[in-house]
């Protein structure tokens, strides 16, 4: 770390936001030989991924996943009884996992390839920033050739009478709580609200999960939606789709929320309230507007050079991206380090994402998994395909294993047989879609991939019958 008056204020490269999108930046550009700074104005380094987002939650749904399995001994013969929940120790693992993670990744970015700025910036013009640190020390100014702004994102609350005054959770309180009080309703249905829904209950909580839209997961197959709300009912999870939030209040301690589903007037009282209804781009403070870079729909509007409306200032990560997901804010990043180096050298900004491969994984249960265009994706584009899908509940692997949940589906071109994408709702789905993701990458047809050789009894060969399905299609 460097805030000594002795450090350059000019670089080739300031990155502002040390989190995955950042820090994929800014390896990058310093790996191009480009003098790099970093500024993150968080009192703890590591990026949302790390603290509060993709590592916590999936430690914990870990132990929700290893409870259900214990509740399910029965049926495979073994007498198994869970002896109780212990949340403090399930937090004590997370928190010891993450810190390690974080540490490597505060190792990372203190390791002398970057001048690390422990403070908040705002621009003053479009080369200038100005630094607040996190210490409370004077503000000073930093100028950049280019820059890249990776300041993620922020959970987002809709206005929702009474729900201020009466308190709520986000995923933050839900990823650190040492207790868990005994009934939550979840609003939303996202991957945050699915996979924290599927986690209390996979504790032992009493869950209501209550979604605007008609469907979860607005934008997949419908049928994954179909998929999950059988599942949750079935494990005791009341689903409420397609409603409308009148307002919230409380009693006792307790919180009572009023909204219409199917045209009636509900009401519950739970303990708490969980709200995941989307993330808000982290922008406030950056003053923008002095930088000349502008928002669209509150996301700083970027082209596909990853460039924003002033062309020497790029963008990665959930402050841009059509796609709130790691993955792809290391591939922004990365992309955004390369053409700020080439715009250094005088060359062409060339270099564009490619969301041909845009993956989407959600860690409930079962798990759901796509990747590439859907069907509606495809009609709207009018690009002729044929499709198929397989149950899991006819497969002889999921069966053995009691995991019978769901399907998978394919799309392939009408004409070339090209695979152009996936989707699978089951057991290990977001492993499986990989298989996929390796295959589209490769422009395979589904002729290619059915001369691939499948194990069996393997999860994994469950695509061969949708591929199978789609070449016949393809004959006919
Ligand atoms: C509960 C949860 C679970 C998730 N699970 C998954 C998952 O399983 N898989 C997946 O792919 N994605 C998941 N995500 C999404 C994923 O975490 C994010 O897409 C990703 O971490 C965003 O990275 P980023 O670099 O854009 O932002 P961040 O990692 O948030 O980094 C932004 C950094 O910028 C800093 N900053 C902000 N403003 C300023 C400023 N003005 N000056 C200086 N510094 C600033 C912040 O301190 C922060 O360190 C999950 C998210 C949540 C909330
Ligand atoms: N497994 C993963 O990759 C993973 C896990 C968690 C989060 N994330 C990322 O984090 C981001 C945030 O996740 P999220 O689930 O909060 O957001 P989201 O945007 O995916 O879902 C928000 C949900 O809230 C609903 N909603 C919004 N306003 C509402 C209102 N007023 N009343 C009722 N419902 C309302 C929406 O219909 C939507 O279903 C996502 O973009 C996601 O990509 C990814």
């Amino acid at each position: 770390m460097s805030t000594d008056a002795s450090s350059p204020s000019h670089f080739d490269f300031i990155v502002i936001g040390g989190g995955s999108g950042g820090y994929a930046a800014a390896r990058t550009a310093h790996s191009l030989g480009l003098s790099v700074a970093v500024v993150d104005g968080a009192a703890e380094l590591g990026g949302l991924c790390i603290l509060r987002g993709c590592m916590p939650s999936k430690t914990l749904i870990e132990s929700a996943d290893r409870n259900l399995s214990i509740r399910r001994a029965s049926e495979f013969g073994l007498h198994a009884q869970s002896q109780g929940v212990d949340i403090r120790a399930i937090r004590e693992r997370k928190r010891t996992l993450i810190a390690d993670f974080a540490g490597y990744r505060q190792q990372q970015l203190q390791d002398g390839r970057f001048t690390l700025y422990r403070a908040h910036a705002s621009f003053t013009d479009a080369h200038t920033v100005e630094l607040q640190p996190q210490d409370g020390s004077a503000s000073f100014q930093l100028t950049g050739k280019t820059f890249c702004i990776a300041t993620g994102s922020v959970p987002s609350v809709p206005p929702i009478p009474g729900l201020a005054e009466s308190g709520y959770w986000t995923s933050d309180e839900v990823l650190d709580a040492e207790a868990l009080p005994e009934s939550f309703a979840v609003l939303g249905g996202g991957a945050i609200a699915l996979e924290m829904a599927h986690y209390l209950e996979g504790v032992g909580r009493k869950v209501t999960l209550i979604q605007r839209g008609p469907q979860f997961l607005t934008g997949l197959d419908a049928e994954c939606s179909a998929v999950l709300e059988q599942a949750y009912a079935h494990r005791g999870i009341t689903c409420h789709l397609g409603t409308s939030i009148h307002k919230v209040t409380t009693a006792h301690g307790r919180r009572h929320i009023e909204y219409q589903h199917e045209g009636k007037e509900k009401s519950i009282t739970v303990d708490q309230i969980l709200v995941a209804m989307g993330r808000s781009p982290a922008t406030d403070g950056l003053n923008l507007e002095a930088a000349k870079v502008s928002l669209t729909q509150k996301k700083i509007a970027v082209k596909p050079t990853m460039q924003s409306t002033q062309p020497h200032i790029f963008a990665a990560g959930d402050v841009c991206s059509p796609l709130d997901v790691v993955h792809v804010a290391i591939q922004q990043g990365e992309i955004a380090a390369r053409n700020a180096h080439r715009l250094i050298q005088g060359q062409p900004v060339e270099e564009e994402t490619d969301y041909r491969l845009l993956l989407f994984g959600v860690f409930s249960h079962p798990q759901v998994a796509a990747v590439g265009a859907g069907a509606a994706d495809l009609e709207k584009a009018g690009t002729p395909f044929v499709s198929a899908s397989y149950p899991f509940n006819d497969h002889g692997k999921s069966m053995c294993m009691g995991e019978t949940e769901g399907f998978v589906k394919m799309h392939a071109h009408r004409e070339t047989g090209e695979i152009l994408g996936a989707t699978c709702v089951g057991p290990h789905a977001t492993e499986l879609i990989h298989e996929v993701v390796i295959a589209m990458h490769y422009r395979s047809k589904v002729q290619d991939f059915l001369a691939i050789p499948h194990y069996h009894p393997t999860l994994s060969e469950i695509w061969t019958y949708p591929a199978e399905e789609c070449a016949d299609q393809l004959e006919a």
